[in-house]
């Protein structure tokens, strides 16, 4: 009998900006040492945005659906799904644009997706195996927003607090917040949720676990 193969299990992980996406995301992942999985970020699919001055890219949107190269993001999703590698693009916050490297990525049987908008296309939507909101208040979320984008992301208080007022604050509740009714597991208090951080990997270790034991049997029908 010919060996299959099952599709990688893809986990999205979605919440607002500052909510701890990426801390939860990270935190999961190293759980996990020389293991088949991987964290895909939505943001390294915004726009490639090389033919504009910086004035233009300040003025985007980057919390409205379209900032980003969605189809892009779809067609490398569904070539890992299929075990095939690809070449992530690598976006520069401080630049407001991808960078000119990538990343080569290959495939792995638990793939994390983790951004702000990931779960507003129902095409992503359809590609998650487990969908996770990571909830946080949008008193905290600004103020880590702030102290990360300030150290992190070349940014100033004023241009965050206009950001925020302008586009931050009123795209999360018309996009992102109403994204929390798909989630199959909403996590307060993101990266300091060691509960939901020990479920989380207890899931992906069976899940692992079922992967390599599947691999294991097939490889001994075909011999
Ligand atoms: N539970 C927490 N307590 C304190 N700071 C946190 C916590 N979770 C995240 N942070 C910090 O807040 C900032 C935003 O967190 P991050 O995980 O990047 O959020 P997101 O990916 O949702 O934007 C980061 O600087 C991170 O270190
Ligand atoms: N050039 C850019 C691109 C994105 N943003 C903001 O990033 C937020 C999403 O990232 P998180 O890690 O915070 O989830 C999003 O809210 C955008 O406003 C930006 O400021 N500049």
């Amino acid at each position: 009998m010919a060996a299959t193969q099952s599709k990688p299990v893809i986990i999205g992980v979605t919440g607002g900006s500052g909510s701890g996406k990426t801390t939860v995301s990270q935190a999961i992942y190293h759980n996990f040492s020389n293991e088949s999985i991987m964290i895909l970020q939505q943001d390294a699919y915004y726009n490639d945005q090389a033919e504009m001055t910086m004035a233009e890219r300040r003025a985007v949107n980057y919390d409205h659906p379209l900032a980003f190269d969605t189809d892009l993001l779809i067609t490398q999703l569904k070539q890992l799904q299929q075990y095939k590698s690809v070449e992530k693009p690598v976006y520069d916050y401080t630049q407001s644009t991808r960078s000119d490297k990538t990343i080569h990525q290959e495939p792995k049987d638990v793939i994390i997706v983790e951004g702000v908008l990931i779960l507003d296309d129902q095409r992503l939507r359809d590609l998650m195996d487990i969908k996770v909101f990571v909830d946080t208040d949008d008193d905290i979320r600004i103020i880590r927003r702030i102290e990360r984008d300030i150290k992190e992301r070349g940014r100033d208080l004023d241009w965050i607090i206009d950001q925020y007022l302008a586009t931050v604050k009123p795209m999360y509740h018309q996009f992102v917040e109403p994204t929390k009714r798909y989630a199959d597991l909403i996590v307060p208090e993101g990266g300091e949720n060691r509960v939901a951080i020990d479920l989380l990997t207890t899931k992906i270790r069976s899940i692992l676990m079922r992967k390599k034991n599947g691999r294991a049997q097939n490889s001994t029908q075909v011999i």
